[in-house]
Order: structure tokens, then sequence, then C-alpha cells
């Protein structure tokens, strides 16, 4: 890998100096993993990085460096204040980037650090290890990103035809190792549609253009190196801020790492965003009163930021936050970037402060481009196609003004003038619809700047073939085992659902039916042979039946967008996320029937031997368990609650009556139906179990040994629940694509 020049080998000796240099100063310099990697060279201060890390360890660092600077003068100095030279040592002669206390500074940054002071450099460097050193040291790899000519269109069905509608037209733009790129534009421009083609989130087919990540496709490899902060929060309402990122740091982070350190990890994140003083305090959402809307961002965000991952996209990320809590996530994206990750955030209204951070920055206006470039020459930009704001302005708010059409106070080029008025009279004469400032804008951007734009995207990155490849093709890992995550999400799924679990209401629920029934039934005599007794075993049958899946319905679609956001990232296996979430209600599911059946045996006087009711709990229980997989399959299949409910409710009716109590004999075309019916296998096992010893028949129909009767509902607990499996496999991630 990489060329073997006379300059690599200058840089190498380089790299050596400063390893001593690092060495002699207490730091360890070796590759992120502990181990040692070739040509792969990785700085890993374990002192910053270690939880203990403290306000004034910044001033050790400083400390670190200086005697690094002093025992070896001959030293680049910019370079080891930067990490910089050493960073361009290793991109360009081994053609990777280097990795500095967990992050990689690229080569743009090697390059833009030439022209600042050491002081400079160290004041980044200072900035970045401030906010970004506590995350774990393992190498990362740099991404850039390009899009060019990205269109998206969708289909609208209106009341009579369906039209096609542009949201996208021709977006061109790139964000790079370094670089923080902003996405600026009104409401409906197209920001969240960009942000999401950007990070892989559109089917191909819907999508034109092109964006790569090191000019190569998207690959579904690129999600553990792709960090998404959607705009809405996907959190657990029920789970505090503390265990939210403590199970993610769990789930997502390399299993190189302990438990301890991910814990570490979790704990430096919450430190890093404020957050220590709501750390125990639960999420919240609709129903539960939680933490604040700016707190919950903060937390999606440390959720993204918790894997270190090399392109980190964020949708709105400092909506409903306070100016000074905006600008401190905005200074910590910078700060982030800074330290060689690529970064792309799509903003509203930045404060002026805020958009002074914004390295580059594209500005849309209904799905077309208005401006891509660096972000501190867009107001230059503007101006010189004659757009420029005639008081001392906020840049944000005077763009936001200008592709809004709010020229109020804002000089407009006189052939822009020209065309509005005609268009003005147009529009009152014929009622045209015409946004003419953003047609001149779209213009004027084509002309100035596109192709010279377009060129620059199509030179390629400077990066190895070889390196390229490791990106787009790393080797996929899991963080945890696959018993370790079933532990975890089961653990998690319970704690979340910990109101849920322990619910008096339910407990009620149950015992005050069994109660009715054992007054209805008082005390019944087992010898007389009255059908109502018979009814009673029947209702059993059924209440255990209809519960449970009205329960089980909600499971997954309730829980679909964190699934798909938590897929998308490769958190877990699917398998593992599946039967932790079957299991974990079992106990619940096996206690409430217990209790149940004791007041309706004894009330109603059913048959006391603890084998009888043995058999009767487990009877019962089968039938949950079956009744359960049938609503996972119907919400898994459908994800949708009013389509889901409908289905169920019909299907959960025919079974009932297919049941063999209200029919005998059910005509034989429609008899399958009867061997589906949960309540059916149910209802002839609860009468088996009460009379087998007594007589041969109940109600005509004969009383034969069970075991057809547990196949066929073992049958439907695995068959159910393998439908729904199959369901959430085939589940598209986003209801967008
Ligand atoms: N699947 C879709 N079907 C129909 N219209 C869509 C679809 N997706 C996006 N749009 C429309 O495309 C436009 C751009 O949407 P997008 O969410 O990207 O805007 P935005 O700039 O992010 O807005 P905001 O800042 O309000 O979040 C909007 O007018 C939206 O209604």
């Amino acid at each position: 890998m990489g060329t073997s020049s006379s300059s690599s080998g200058l840089v190498k000796a380089k790299s050596e100096t400063l390893a001593e240099a690092l060495k002699s100063s207490s730091l360890d310099f070796s590759n992120g993993d502990g181990s040692s990697h070739g040509s792969k060279q990785h700085v890993r201060a374990r002192t910053l990085s270690s939880p203990s890390y403290s306000s004034n360890s910044k001033n050790r660092w400083n400390t670190h460096i200086r005697k690094a600077k002093s025992a070896h003068p001959a030293l680049d100095l910019a370079g080891l204040t930067g990490g910089a030279a050493l960073s361009r040592a290793s991109s360009a002669s081994l053609g990777l980037s280097f990795s500095f206390t967990g992050f990689t500074v690229p080569h743009e940054e090697i390059i833009a650090s030439e022209r600042c002071s050491n002081d400079d450099i160290l004041e980044d460097i200072e900035a970045a290890t401030s906010s970004v050193v506590k995350f774990q040291a393992e190498p990362t790899f740099p991404i850039y990103l390009k899009f060019i000519d990205i269109t998206y269109k969708v289909t609208t069905k209106g009341m009579t035809s369906s039209s096609e509608k542009s949201i996208l037209n021709g977006i061109s733009g790139s964000a790079y190792p370094g670089e923080l790129l902003a996405l600026m534009g009104p409401s409906g421009s197209g920001k969240t549609t960009l942000l999401n083609a950007l990070g892989g989130r559109f089917n191909q087919q819907n999508i034109g253009g092109s964006v790569s990540y090191n000019d190569k496709p998207y690959s579904k490899h690129l999600k553990t190196r792709i960090g998404f902060v959607t705009q809405d929060d996907v959190l657990f309402p029920h789970l505090t801020v503390k265990e939210t990122l403590t199970y993610t740091a769990l789930l997502r982070l390399p299993k190189t790492l302990t438990e301890q350190e991910k814990e570490q990890r979790a704990a430096s994140v919450i430190q890093e965003l404020g957050l220590e003083r709501c750390q125990d305090t639960m999420i919240g959402g609709s129903f539960v009163r939680g933490v604040s809307g700016g707190e919950r961002k903060r937390v999606c965000i440390g959720n993204e930021i918790m894997t270190n991952p090399s392109l980190l996209l964020l949708d709105e990320p400092t909506s409903s936050l306070d100016s000074t809590t905006a600008l401190k996530i905005v200074q910590m994206l910078h700060c982030i970037a800074k330290a060689g990750k690529t970064i792309v955030t799509t903003i509203h209204q930045p404060s002026s402060r805020l958009f002074h951070r914004f390295d580059k920055l594209v500005v849309l206006s209904r799905g077309s481009l208005l401006y891509f470039g660096k972000a501190s020459e867009a107001m230059s930009y503007f101006s010189s196609i004659g757009c420029s704001p005639l008081l001392a302005m906020n840049p944000a708010e005077f763009l936001l003004d200008l592709v809004n059409g709010n020229m109020n106070d804002i000089s407009v080029p006189s052939a822009l003038k020209e065309k509005m008025k005609i268009i003005r009279l147009e529009l009152y004469v014929r009622n045209v619809k015409c946004d003419v400032e953003t047609q001149y804008l779209e213009e004027a951007y084509k002309t100035q700047i596109a192709v010279m734009e377009k060129m620059k995207l199509m030179a390629p990155v400077p990066l190895d073939e070889e390196v390229k490849l490791m990106i787009t093709c790393p080797k996929r890992e899991w963080g945890l085992s696959w018993w370790e995550q079933y532990c975890l999400l089961s653990l998690r799924g319970i704690k979340e659902r910990r109101h849920d679990y322990f619910s008096w209401l339910r407990v009620t629920q149950v015992l005050s039916t069994a109660i009715i029934l054992g007054l209805l039934w008082w005390q019944s005599d087992i010898t007389s042979q009255r059908p109502t007794r018979s009814g009673l075993l029947f209702f059993i049958a059924v209440f255990w039946g209809f519960f449970p899946v009205f329960t089980a319905i909600f499971t997954f679609p309730q829980e679909r967008a964190m699934l798909s956001k938590e897929r998308e990232s490769n958190m877990y296996r699917l398998s593992a996320y599946f039967v932790a979430r079957t299991t974990s209600d079992l106990p619940l599911d096996l206690i409430l029937p217990v209790l149940f059946l004791v007041v309706v045996y004894f009330m109603a006087g059913l048959r006391l031997r603890a084998e009888s009711f043995f058999l009767s709990v487990l009877t019962v229980f089968l039938c949950i368990v079956a009744a359960q997989g049938l609503g996972l399959a119907i919400g898994a299949s459908l994800m949708d609650l009013k389509k889901a409910t409908t289905l169920a409710s019909v299907t959960v009716m025919t079974f009932m009556l297919a049941g063999g109590y209200f029919v005998k004999k059910v005509p034989f075309f429609i008899a399958w139906i009867r061997f589906m019916s949960f309540n059916y296998h149910t209802y002839k096992l609860l009468v088996k179990v009460q009379y087998e010893e007594i007589m041969e028949s109940v109600n005509g129909e004969e009383i034969e040994s069970g075991l057809k009767e547990v196949s066929a509902l073992v049958a439907m607990i695995i068959g159910y629940r393998l439908v729904a499996y199959f369901s959430l496999r085939r589940m598209k991630l986003h209801s967008s694509t």
C-alpha cells in the first residue's frame, strides 16, 4: 500500500521521531487498538481519553506537546502540535490519514494547517481534544463525500390523477474530511431529502445523479461508518438519558472494548453534551413528561457520535435549542470535523456566530441549488451577482431573505428589478405563478460557479485505491455476540416497558374477570354435565386468545422507527432483537394466567387436582403464546395499526366462531379454519383436562388424547413467529423509500 518515495522515508523518520517524542512525554504511541498495523500509524493518547480527563487535562496535553518539542527541536513543530505533518506524511506517502486520539486528520486539514500559525493549530487541537478526545481511539477512515447532479422525483396522487413532483433538481457539492457542510434553505426546499440521499437512504431507482464516498458508490458496509441524526427524535420514552446512551455504547461499540470502557464512553458523551444534570431523567414522549426538547436532541446526537463515525449527517440538530446551546452543538460539530470527520448538517436559521463555524455551504430553494461553495465566500458571491444587504445583517438571515424572495432590505440588480416588474404585471393580469428571484439566482449560480465546481468534483480523491476499498468493504463485526445482544435487548425491553410490565391495570383486569366468572359459575358441579361448564371453558379459551393478539399487534409497528434506525446502523442482529422482543414479556404472560386460574378454579369448583391445574395453566399458556404469534405476524406484515387491528378483529372473530362451541359441525370447505383456530385447540384441551376420567364425550365431541391439539398450538407458535420475523426482514428501513 502507498508509494515508496524518498519523501515517504523522511516522513516515516518524522513519524518515528514523533513516536519517540510522545513516548518520552508519557504518551502512548501505538495503533488505536493497541496492536501494530504496519504502515498505519495511530497515536493514542490514553491519558487524555481516560474518563478522568478533566478541563486541566488540556494543560497537561499542552505540556506533553511542549515537552516533546523541547526534546526534539528538529521536529516539524507545526506537524507535531497539530498532528498535521504526520497526517500529511501518512496521507501522502501511505495513502492513509493519521489517527490522532481517535480521529483522523485529513489531507485538506494538513494543507490548511500550513497556513495557520503554530498557535492557531494548537488552539484548534485544544478545541478538538477538549470536545472529542474523550471518545475512544479506534482508527477511523476519512470519507470524501461528493454528490453530482442529484435529482429526486416523487409521484403525488391527487383526487383524480397523479403527477410527478420534482423535489431536487440537479444538486452538486461535496464535503471532505475536516469540513462542516451546512445545507440551508427555507422550509420545504429539499434539505432533508438531500441529506437522506447523501446517507444512502433512498432506493437507487428513485434518485438521479451520483453520490460517492471516496469515489465509490454507496454500499451497505458504509452503515457502520455513517452516523445519521434524524429530524424526529427516535428514542425510547421510558429509558433515562444515561440508560439510552449506555445501551447504545454497549450495543454499538466494537468488541475490542470492555463493558467498562463502553460505559465510560457513554459517560464521557453525557459530559460532553452537557447532559449530566438530566442523566437520570426519563426521555419522555407524548404521554410521559421527560427531558426538554433540546436535551432530547442532544441525546440523539450523542447516540450517533458515540461510535466515532467517519461521516456524520444531522438533520436540524439545533432546532428547538437556545442560541447558546445551539452554538455549543455547532462548535462541537466543528471540532469533530476538524478532527478529520466529514459532517453535513441541515440548519434553519443560524446565528452569525454559528454561521462562521461552517466550512462549506449549500443554499437550496424549491429543490434548486442557489449556491455551493465556501461559507466564508457566500456573501461576496451574492454581492458579485448584485444582491447584497442594505443594512448590517447576519449572513444567514440575509441568505434566507434572499432565497425566500423577501427583498426589503436587499439591493437587487437592475436586470432582476426589471424582470420582477414584468412578472408582477403578468401575475396581476394572468394570475401566473412564477418565482423570479429563485430563477435569477439559479441561473446566476449555473453561469458563474456550477461548471467550475463540477470540474473540481470530478477530480479523484487523494486516497489510494486500496484505502478506498477498505472504507467501502470493512469487515462486518458485531459489537457483541448473539447471546449478549439478546440479553442486553431483553433487559432494555424490560426497562422500557417496566411501567407496563407490572401494570396494576392488567392485573386488575384479569382478576376482576376471574372473579366475575367464578361468581357466575359458582361451584358448578362437574358430574352434572351441565353445558354451562363447557361455556366457562370456552370463555377461558376465548379470553386468553383475544387480548394477547391485540397487545402483540402493536409490538412492531410501535417500534418500527427505532428498529429501522438501529438496523440502519447495524446495531444488532435482527434475530437477536426479534427473540428478545418476543420472549422478554413471557414471565408475566405466565403469572397472569396462573392468578386467573387459581381464582376461577376455586370459585367455579373446577377439578381440584394438581395435575389438572398444571395442565390447564399449560394449555392457557400455549394459547397465549400462539395468539401473540398471530398478533406479531399481522402487525409485522402490515406495519399499519389501523389495517392490522381490522384484520385481527376479523381473524379473531372467525377463530372464535369456529372454536367448537357455537358450531359443532363446520362445513367441509371451511373446515380448515377450525384447525387454524387456537380457540378450538385450547377449548378441546381444557375440556379434556376437566372431563378425562369422567366421560367419553362432552357436547357430542369425542375426548381423545390431546397430542394433536398441542402439536397444532406449537406449530402456530413457531409458524406465526416465522411469518413475523420474515416480514421484519423484508421491511423497508425507511418510509421514504
Ligand atoms: N415522498 C414525498 N412525497 C411528496 N412530497 C414530498 C415527499 N418527500 C418530500 N416531499 C416534499 O418535498 C419538499 C422538500 O421536503 P424536505 O423535507 O426535504 O424539505 P426541508 O427543506 O427539509 O424542509 P424543513 O426545513 O421544513 O424540514 C417538501 O415540499 C415536501 O413536502
